[in-house]
């Protein structure tokens, strides 16, 4: 039998809490040990339900005690996690797909030391599908995603560039270019089509459209891929948390099976 592996949260926030808990009611092969977070009394005290001792570290100490980090933090947090991580070999889980194209020698970084990334699919869909297609030769992805403006009013261009989303009666385009364009002008709100790019032709090559939508209730991300071996079209409707409606519920569910698939004897789907 394999020995269980310690496991270490840093970003203890929507999605940081739900995976936390998850692992705290049980998962085969894994146990919570620590976690870090931007307020530690805060994590202390969001901690106290929980059933396990867990302990809280400051982010730099917390890579020295586990062997998987769950990195959900915001997108400037993420390479003070991920490079003490994947320094030590050891695997980094996350979420960030934004950061990584802002980071691109991270990479390296996980190659040089034997350590691992796993961008998890997040809250979207079918990368399993677009890697495979990237097998051989992909001709175009194009991603649409439309929020509902309550989940676009944090949103790093939309905050900068003082753009009055709160009272929209049509549908406003935010943004129209490159998922890597993209990426860095919405760090938070669309990490779910840089890892679309990471997956297929890359974030220059693909295009994605932002909509601030009133008519809808749902992160909706719609994607469009044409390859020589396939065409597809994939929908996603994702419920908004109340806690940070920017991220559907689903995120941390990925991040859940994405950890599961760390120990899992059947692993379903690429
Ligand atoms: N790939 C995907 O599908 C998605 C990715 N995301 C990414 O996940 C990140 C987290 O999302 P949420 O949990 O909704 O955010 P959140 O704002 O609810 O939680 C973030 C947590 O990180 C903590 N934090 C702040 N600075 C930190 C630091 N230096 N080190 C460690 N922790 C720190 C905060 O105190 C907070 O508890 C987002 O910033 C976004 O980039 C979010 C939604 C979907
Ligand atoms: O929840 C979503 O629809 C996607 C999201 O926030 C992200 O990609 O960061």
């Amino acid at each position: 039998m394999k020995n269980t592996l310690k496991v270490g949260i840093a970003g203890f926030g929507t999605i940081g809490q739900v995976v936390g808990q998850a692992l705290d009611d049980g998962m085969e092969g894994l146990e919570l040990t620590a976690i870090t977070s931007g307020n530690l009394d805060k994590a202390k005290q969001n901690l106290k339900s929980f059933k396990k001792t867990v302990t809280v570290v400051a982010a730099q100490d917390l890579a020295n005690i586990v062997d998987v980090v769950v990195e959900c933090a915001p997108t400037s947090a993420f390479m003070s996690v991920a490079e003490p991580t994947l320094k030590q070999g050891k695997i980094l889980v996350t979420v960030s797909g934004a950061a990584i194209l802002q980071n691109p020698n991270i990479v390296d970084v996980a190659k040089n030391s034997g350590g691992q990334i796993i961008l998890a699919t997040g809250a979207l869909l079918g990368l399993d599908a677009v890697r495979a297609a990237a097998e051989s030769t992909i001709h175009s992805v194009t991603m649409v995603t439309r929020k509902p403006p309550t989940s676009l009013t944090k949103a790093k261009y939309i905050v900068e560039n003082n753009i009055d989303i709160s009272n929209l009666t049509e549908p406003l385009q935010v943004f129209k270019g490159s998922a890597r364009e993209g990426a860095e002008k919405f760090p938070s709100n669309v990490n779910v089509a840089a890892a679309l790019g990471l997956a297929g032709v890359g974030a220059d090559k693909t295009q994605l459209e932002i909509w601030a939508d009133p008519t809808k209730t749902r992160n909706t991300h719609y994607i469009n891929v044409d390859a020589d071996s396939a065409s597809f079209a994939l929908t996603i409707e994702n419920v908004p948390t109340i806690e940070n409606p920017g991220t559907g519920r689903i995120t941390a569910l990925s991040v859940i099976t994405a950890l599961r698939s760390i120990t899992t004897p059947l692993r379903v789907g690429s």
